[in-house]
């Protein structure tokens, strides 16, 4: 949408005020005022643009806590989109943690108590009968690009949120928007509520979701496919958005659906190639190759495997090692410790079967009573060149972790990934003094500068998803490929890690700044289209620098059109 724009509305009076997509409120002209009925409506100043972000952002810093920011920010979002977006886009470093990661983990857990009003579409098991009804009403006759759904059962890091779960399906669909430039009024947030096994949950008498065991197995799949179904039907050519499901579900999932419709989960995929972008900058530094290093993962569950296998498939095809020589590159740690075939079938999910490490390799090492082998051991030995944290466990890497992995590698990278904040397996600041400096580090939520001695500051990068998964489904849409590839998350992968600030200077970040995130969430899109029309994924065919001018046309952008009225117009 440009300042030029001008779009046809049917809407008047108090029914265009009350529509967050066309309410302008203060920003209405005169002109705009005296068609639409809006005169006796609104104080006699016509406003800018900037003179509302203005207000909104003085009204916002009245309120004291991070909390509350988000409960306004939510209130604006509900009554002008433009507003909202522009807001948030101006103040994009301090605002998209009060929106996302950490603060909007906090408003989920509270999602009953601070609830005010729908925010998206709400799918109830106990309701399936009416499911293709509901999502009809909600969609009301919308062309619908990009489906965000969520069944809440692993929020963040915070576990089962039940019918809370809106809020991460919401928040991802505004990141789409505010990062890569996805329509807002083309996007469907949607919560799966199947129930929650949260007992502090069930027994709220102010619980608002679906009060009853979460359902599993056939039942729940059978529900989930409806709703596939449904989109299937009435989108065919949408992104369809997995966020934030159990590790029992997330991957098999994506797979039951990868050949019927464009799927993308992005605590598997979006999480992998996030990760791959920051090793790769990361080995840029080192002078190293990918395939050359020794990658510990704390945490096997959904982001974790998807991080290993985004790794490992990449060792494969950028550096042409063999599957199973890649294989052999990763240990992995779960709740049982070290990841190790004695463990047996009950103790290792069955995804982990190509990273299971053989027990002869370990033989006379520390271990528990029960033979598992912890973290500072599987370091001693290993020597890893990169740590991953994804296991939801606050200050895991402690300082003896620490010391001892810098002992064995001159750079060793650490990415504390676990959301919210307090989930990080260490701080930044811990990292680089326990290491001696010498960390490379991303973290998955944001954190300050740390200081060197010296006075140095380094710039910690944010490895969140959110660097590329909206440059990833924008991308996905705009090329209309059947499917979000490997190759093209790879592509996308692979241009992030290029603007790595860390090339330029090693005690550089190891990501661009999350302060250029549309930028570098632009720059993922062209890439994920060029590649789609290079392997022939894409229904459109562009040369590169029509590539880069039609993404630039079709991003949607917080700026206000100009409104005629038209009794047959838009709604
Ligand atoms: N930075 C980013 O972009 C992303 C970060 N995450 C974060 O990663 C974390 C994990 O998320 P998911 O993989 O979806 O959850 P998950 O529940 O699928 O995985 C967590 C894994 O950690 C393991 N674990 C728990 N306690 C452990 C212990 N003491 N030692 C070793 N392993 C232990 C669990 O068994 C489980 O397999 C969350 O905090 C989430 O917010 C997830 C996706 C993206
Ligand atoms: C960032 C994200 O997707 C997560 O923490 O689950
Ligand atoms: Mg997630």
């Amino acid at each position: 949408m440009s300042s030029e724009q001008r779009f046809c509305v049917a809407l008047r009076g108090e029914r265009i005020l009350t529509s967050p997509r066309w309410n302008k409120g203060t920003a209405f002209t005169t002109a705009e005022r005296n068609a639409f009925g809006l005169t006796g409506h609104l104080p006699y100043r016509v406003n800018t643009l900037d003179e509302q972000c203005q207000r909104a952002y003085d009204q916002l810093q009245s309120h004291e806590t991070p909390l509350r920011k988000n409960t306004f920010l939510q209130s604006l979002r509900d009554q002008n989109w433009v507003l909202y977006y522009a807001l948030i886009s101006r103040h994009l470093q301090e605002l998209t943690p009060i929106i996302y990661t950490p603060t909007e983990a906090e408003a989920i857990s509270k999602y009953s108590h601070l609830f005010r009003r729908s925010e998206g579409l709400y799918l109830t098991l106990p309701h399936q009968e009416s499911m293709e009804e509901d999502f009809l009403e909600q969609a009301q006759g919308r062309d619908v690009d990009l489906v965000v759904c969520s069944d809440a059962e692993m929020i963040l890091g915070i576990g089962d949120q039940g019918v809370g779960g809106i809020g991460i399906s919401t928040a991802k669909a505004s990141i789409y928007t505010l990062l890569a430039g996805v329509d807002p009024a083309r996007t469907l947030s949607v919560t799966l509520d199947v129930g929650t096994d949260n007992e502090k949950l069930l027994k709220d008498p102010l619980y608002v979701g679906w009060p009853h065991e979460r359902v599993r197995g056939e039942e729940y799949d059978r529900f989930v496919d409806r709703f596939v179904q449904s989109v299937r039907k009435h989108y065919p050519h949408s992104l369809l958005h997995f966020e934030d499901f159990g590790v029992n579900n997330a991957k098999r999932l994506l797979d039951t659906y990868a050949k019927k419709h464009a799927v993308f989960n992005d605590d598997v995929q979006g999480t992998g190639a996030v990760t791959l972008a920051t090793i790769m900058a990361a080995v840029g530094v080192m002078k190293s190759k990918l395939s050359d290093q020794r990658i510990v993962i704390f945490g096997a569950g959904t982001a974790g495997l998807g991080i290993a296998r985004q790794l490992r498939d990449a060792m494969v095809t950028l550096d042409g090692l063999s599957p199973s020589d890649s294989n052999q590159r990763f240990w992995l740690l779960d709740q049982h410790g070290l990841v190790k075939a004695s463990l047996g079938p009950d103790n290792v999910r069955s995804g982990l079967s190509d990273f299971v490490r053989a027990d002869e390799e370990w033989e006379g090492a520390a271990a528990n009573e029960r033979g598992e082998i912890g973290l500072l051991e599987v370091v001693r030995r290993v020597k890893p060149t990169v740590l991953i944290g994804c296991s939801t466990v606050g200050g895991a890497f402690d300082e003896a972790v620490v010391r001892e992995m810098a002992r064995g590698t001159e750079r060793p990278v650490i990415l504390p990934l676990s959301n919210p904040t307090s989930k990080h397996e260490c701080t930044p600041e811990d990292a680089k003094r326990w290491s001696d400096g010498k960390a490379l580090l991303a973290t998955g939520s944001p954190f300050p500068s740390v200081e060197l001695p010296g006075g140095k500051k380094y710039r910690v990068a944010e490895c969140n998803n959110a660097l590329i998964y909206p440059g990833l489904g924008f991308g996905a849409i705009l090329s209309k490929a059947r499917s979000l590839t490997d190759s093209m998350i790879v592509a996308g992968a692979q241009r992030l890690a290029s603007l790595a600030p860390a090339l330029n200077d090693p005690d550089d970040a190891l990501l661009p700044d999350f302060g250029d995130s549309p930028e570098i969430n632009y720059e993922v899109t062209c890439a994920v289209v060029e590649r789609a029309i290079e392997e022939g994924a894409a229904a459109v065919e562009w040369t590169k620098e029509e590539v880069r001018e039609k993404v630039r046309e079709r991003q949607w952008k917080p700026i206000y059109g100009r409104y005629e009225y038209d009794a047959d117009g838009e709604q």
